[in-house]
This record gives structure tokens, C-alpha cells and sequence, in this order.
């Protein structure tokens, strides 16, 4: 039984290029049928090449003293024309499949890359909080554009050496039998050199992807508008420089010594192919001056001699090359297994519109994997339609981590969360999703137009919807748009031509601006005005209310102040929720909210 899965494993591994050859294939089929075309004429041609050079010359020796060489020449000059034929058209061949290659290599980039972003997509948000996810997600973007059509090419190239090197073989037969052992003999060592290697280097990149991503995002820190204003002010350019370059200079150093050691041991390989082949052209040589072979025959066995070696070092190039490939595909199949652990259900449920009885957490627990802490403990929690409700407590208290387990993020370790009786698991996630409208702290600012910046909270209304500018008025992003060249077709940010750039503030006023265009029946807001002026934070809460309309919200805020409208205010310490009740009973209670408060209304007096 173990024996059985080991084989299997072992030819599920060997076997790894032929789904990749799928992946090409779906890439694009027209170019990869020309492509497979043009390396089979290939192939072929050559060997007519040679062959018409032996027709031809020994026609030319049989006439070398014809009586009539005008007749003589009558008769090469058809072998003449095919030959020049053959030449043109393996010309053409070659510019073709210059073509074909640039046309299909960025039909299989832009292929792969989709699948790689749709995987990337599917990822649990789990995933990108976890330097292994980032590793598989580095080696799989530079091994996807071009392993798969390198195995189409190498497949393709084993193939036009394999036709060449039957016909090599057989026309060396009639010379020696033994030659073809020979030449076997003088190929093999340098394939298993390039074996060896291909492993050496594998494992040595795997061992090494996080050093190069560490050199990576040194260069992007370096490079990055974000971290312009601190790496000026705080002078940390050159120290930046100085390990990105201690980094690469490490790699460069280990990956030398690899190279060199392979290089030594090829070369040991050819040199010892090159003395066998040399032998054989010796007999082939001393044959001829023997009168045992032709003039026409020397050059016909000397050009399969060269040709055979060619072709046969080309094929096992190739089929080491294949053993390569498969091995770094792994690479890329690590990153495409990956399976999400938040899954839609099997029989999904429809999720109540509108919710009536409510949201609850009911004991919710929650440690995120790789931390030996729980982030959430036995949270009881209850959120009713159309209620506001208020998340309080110190930093890393698991006011945010509450949020993502709500929009099932992540699903909690134990306990559940129910609307209206349903497990949120038991929704389609997409449903779910898009019945809460959230923005986090760290929300997205997208370099593109101010109304698309907004549309992308919903992005199943219209571009021009009026729906956008009443978001927008909703939040206060109105007045600031109203100011920009193109109002609200300007381009938000630096990055692209005729960008205009916010400030924190403005673009806070813009992701609340989002939140609001979201059709949902719930919107949570995670500090959502930490960065607004007092007057526009003033505006947002004084008409709270009538801003969100009927949804049920929850808000999540340092400021206190801000919080004493809501229907309930939950205190979360540790994980825990230690405190819950409205602004007047909790204040009533002199409990940590209590303390809270009056700490941060000491320093208004
Ligand atoms: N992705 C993660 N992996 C592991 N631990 C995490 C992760 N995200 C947060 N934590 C930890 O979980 C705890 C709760 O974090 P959370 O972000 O929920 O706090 P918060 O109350 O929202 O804090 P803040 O007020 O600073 O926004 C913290 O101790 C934090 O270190």
C-alpha cells in the first residue's frame, strides 16, 4: 500500500509537465499548433539538406571527368534547385518561428498571469499574512511565464533531435555498430552532470526565496513613493542600499559557486565526449584513405557523425532540460494546490432580506494560526437591524480581527456567528460579502478617478450613476471633488499622468464615501474619521443616522466622543469583551469605559 502511493507520487512528480503542456495549449491553440509546425519542418529539413549535399556530390565526383559536363551539369542542377529550396524555406522557418515565439510567449505570460491573479483572488486573506504564501507566490510568478512553453519547446526540439537522430543512426550503422555506443557513451556523462545540477539549484532557490524577497522589498522600499518622505528625513537611503547590496551579494556568492562547480564538471563531460567523437572521426578518415569509403561517403558519414552527436546531445539536453522544468514546475503547482480554508457551503442558504432578528456572536473564540495567543475569547455579541453599535478598547484588543470574522475573513476557532439563526458559514460568501459594506483602517486608495474610486464600493451600478455624487455629499468627499481640475474624472494620486494627490483626510472622506455607495444591510466602519478634520468628523456623526440610513452599524473608534450615539458600546480588552451598555450606563458603571473617557475629556477642558 505505502509502496503503491510512493510509485504513484513518483509518477505523478515525472509527470507534472503534461498539465503544463495543457496550460500552453489553452493559452492560445492556434500558435501552439503553428509552433509545433514550424519545430517539426525543422526537424525534417536538415536531414534533406544533408542528404541532397551526399546526392550531389557524389554526382559530381561519378562526372568529374565527364565528356560531356555540360550534360553533367544538366543533371545536378535539379539537386542544385531542391537544395536551394530546402535552404530557403529552413530560412523562412527560422524568421517564422522568431514570429510565432514572440506572438505565443505573451499569449502563455498573459495566460498564466490570469491564472496566477485568479488564484490570488481565491487566496484567504489567511494566506497573505504568511510569509510561506509569499515565498510559493514568488517562485510560482517566476517560474509561470515560462516553464510551460519551455516544455513545449524542449518536447518539440527532443522530438526534431529524435527524427534527426534515427535517420543519423541508421546511416551510421552501415558504417559501425559500435559507433552508436560510442557516442551514447560520450553524451550521457554530461546529462547527468546537468541532472545533478538541475536539483542543486532547485533546492538552493527554495532554501533561498525569502532572502530574495527580503532583497526585493529593500528595492521597492527604496523605490516606493510611500517610503520617499521618511528615507529622506530620517537619511536611510544608502543604508537601505548597503543591505539590499549585502543581500544580492550573498546570492550572487552562492549562486556562483554553484555555477562555477557546474561548469567545471560540464566541461569534464564534453571534454570526454569531444576525444571519443575525435576517435571516430579517426576511423572514419582511415576508412577513406583505406579506398574503403568514398569521397561522397566520407562527407555523408562526417556530416552524421557531427550531425548525430549534435542531435543526440540536443536530446538528452532537451530531455535533462524536461527533468528541469518538471522539477521547478513543482513551484508553480505548489501555488495553484493551495486551498482555501473558508469554503462556500455545499447547500448555501439565503441570507435574509432584510435581516430581522439579527447578527450574533455567540462564544466566539479565534487564534490566528502561527500565534500563540487567542485574538478573540468567548465573544457574546448581538447587533440588531438597523442598530448602531460601538467596538472600544486599547490597540491589538481584536476590534478588527471581530470585523474580519464577521465578513468570514477567517472563521472563528470555536463559537459561531448567526444572522437571523444561520450559520454565516451556511451563506454563499459573495452574498454575504455583499451585505456588509466595510472600510477598514487601512483602506485602499486606488490610483484611478474619483468616481471610480467610489464605484468601486458597488460596482454593479453604472459609471456615470447619481448614486455615486450622493455618496460622495453623504461623506464630504463632495466638496473636496468639486474642487479637483476634472472633478470627479480626475485622477486620484501621483501615480499616472494628470493625478491629483489627496491628503489623508480627503482620501478617508472618499473610502467613506465607498462604504456608503454599498448597498448592504450592515456597514462597519474601523476608524473611519481617525484622519478628519473636527468639522467634517463633527458632520459625519451629528447626522450619523440619517447617513446610514436604516443599515445596522458598527463602528469602531478610538475616539470616544464619537461613540456616545450608539445604541450599545461594547469595551474589548485582550480579546475579551469586559464591558457593554450605552454611553450613560457605562458611564454610570465607572468602569475601564468610564476611565476611558474621562481621560480623553481631561484633555478638551
Ligand atoms: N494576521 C495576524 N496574525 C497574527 N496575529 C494577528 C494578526 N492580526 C492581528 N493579530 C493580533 O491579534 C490581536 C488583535 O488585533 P486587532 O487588529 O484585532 O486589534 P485592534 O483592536 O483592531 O487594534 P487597533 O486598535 O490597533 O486597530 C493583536 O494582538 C494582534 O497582534
Amino acid at each position: 500500500m505505502k509502496a503503491g502511493k510512493i510509485i504513484k507520487s513518483k509518477i505523478k512528480q515525472a509527470t507534472r509537465f503534461i498539465p503544463a503542456l495543457g496550460l500552453v495549449w489553452q493559452s492560445s491553440p492556434g500558435w501552439t499548433i503553428a509552433r509545433i509546425i514550424l519545430v517539426s519542418i525543422q526537424g525534417i529539413l536538415p536531414l534533406a539538406a544533408i542528404y541532397l549535399a551526399k546526392l550531389i556530390i557524389d554526382t559530381v565526383t561519378s562526372n568529374l571527368r565527364a565528356a560531356n559536363p555540360s550534360a553533367a551539369f544538366d543533371q545536378i542542377l535539379p539537386l542544385l534547385i531542391i537544395a536551394g529550396i530546402v535552404t530557403i524555406i529552413i530560412s523562412l522557418c527560422q524568421s517564422l518561428t522568431e514570429l510565432v515565439n514572440t506572438a505565443h510567449s505573451q499569449k502563455v505570460t498573459d495566460y498564466m498571469q490570469g491564472i496566477i491573479h485568479a488564484k490570488s483572488i481565491e487566496a484567504d486573506l489567511e494566506y497573505y499574512e504568511n510569509a510561506k504564501y509569499h515565498d510559493a507566490l514568488q517562485r510560482a510568478q517566476q517560474e509561470a511565464p515560462y516553464r510551460p512553453p519551455q516544455i513545449l519547446n524542449r518536447l518539440a526540439e527532443a522530438g526534431q533531435n529524435g527524427i534527426s537522430l534515427v535517420a543519423m543512426i541508421g546511416l551510421l550503422l552501415s558504417l559501425h555498430w559500435g559507433i552508436i555506443g560510442i557516442l551514447l557513451v560520450a553524451a550521457i556523462p554530461a546529462v547527468l552532470v546537468r541532472m545533478k545540477y538541475s536539483r542543486v539549484m532547485y533546492y538552493w532557490q527554495r532554501r533561498r526565496t525569502q532572502l530574495e524577497r527580503q532583497s526585493m522589498y529593500l528595492g521597492w522600499m527604496i523605490t516606493a513613493d510611500q517610503y520617499a518622505k521618511e528615507i529622506r528625513l530620517f537619511d536611510l537611503g544608502s543604508w537601505f542600499s548597503k543591505e539590499y547590496l549585502k543581500i544580492r551579494n550573498k546570492l550572487y556568492q552562492e549562486r556562483l559557486s554553484i555555477a562555477t562547480k557546474r561548469s567545471i564538471a560540464y566541461f569534464l563531460a564534453q571534454a570526454t565526449a569531444g576525444i571519443f567523437v575525435f576517435g571516430v572521426f579517426a576511423f572514419i578518415i582511415y576508412q577513406t584513405i583505406q579506398g574503403i569509403l568514398l569521397l561522397g561517403d566520407l562527407v555523408l558519414y562526417y556530416q552524421a557523425l557531427q550531425r548525430g552527436q549534435q542531435n543526440l546531445k540536443a536530446l538528452l539536453t532537451s530531455l535533462s532540460g524536461l527533468y528541469e522544468d518538471n522539477l521547478f514546475l513543482a513551484n508553480l503547482y505548489e501555488f495553484l494546490d493551495l486551498k482555501p480554508k473558508i469554503v462556500e457551503p455545499e447547500y448555501p442558504k439565503l441570507l435574509p432580506q432584510p435581516i430581522t432578528k439579527g447578527i450574533i456572536f455567540d462564544n466566539v473564540s479565534f487564534q490566528y494560526t502561527d500565534s500563540a495567543r487567542q485574538a478573540l475569547k468567548n465573544i457574546n455579541l448581538t447587533i440588531k437591524p438597523g442598530e448602531t453599535i460601538a467596538l472600544v478598547g486599547e490597540n491589538g484588543s481584536g476590534k478588527t480581527t471581530l470585523i474580519k470574522l464577521l465578513c468570514r475573513l477567517y472563521d472563528p476557532t470555536s463559537g459561531n456567528i448567526t444572522i437571523d439563526g444561520v450559520d454565516l458559514r451556511d451563506f454563499k460568501i459573495a452574498d454575504l460579502r455583499k451585505q456588509i459594506g466595510v472600510i477598514f483602517q487601512d483602506y485602499a486608495k486606488y490610483h484611478f478617478t474619483a468616481a471610480e474610486n467610489i464605484r468601486l464600493g458597488n460596482i454593479d451600478i453604472l459609471p456615470g450613476d447619481h448614486q455615486i455624487r450622493s455618496a460622495a455629499c453623504r461623506s464630504g468627499a463632495d466638496d473636496v471633488i468639486q474642487r479637483l481640475p476634472q472633478k470627479y474624472d480626475t485622477i486620484l494620486g501621483k501615480l499616472f499622468a494628470q493625478g491629483e494627490e489627496l491628503s489623508i483626510g480627503q482620501w478617508q472622506k472618499v473610502a467613506l464615501a465607498r462604504a456608503f455607495l454599498r448597498d448592504s444591510q450592515v456597514i462597519v466602519l474601523d476608524e473611519p474619521t481617525s484622519a478628519m478634520d473636527p468639522k467634517a468628523e463633527y458632520e459625519v456623526f451629528s447626522r450619523f443616522r440619517e447617513l446610514i440610513k436604516d443599515q445596522a452599524a458598527i463602528l469602531i473608534t478610538h475616539r470616544l466622543s464619537t461613540v456616545r450615539m450608539a445604541d450599545r458600546i461594547y469595551v474589548m480588552e485582550q480579546g475579551s469583551i469586559v464591558e457593554s451598555g450605552t454611553h450613560s450606563e457605562l458611564i454610570k458603571q465607572q468602569g475601564k469605559y468610564a476611565y476611558l473617557f474621562e481621560t480623553q475629556a481631561q484633555n478638551y477642558r
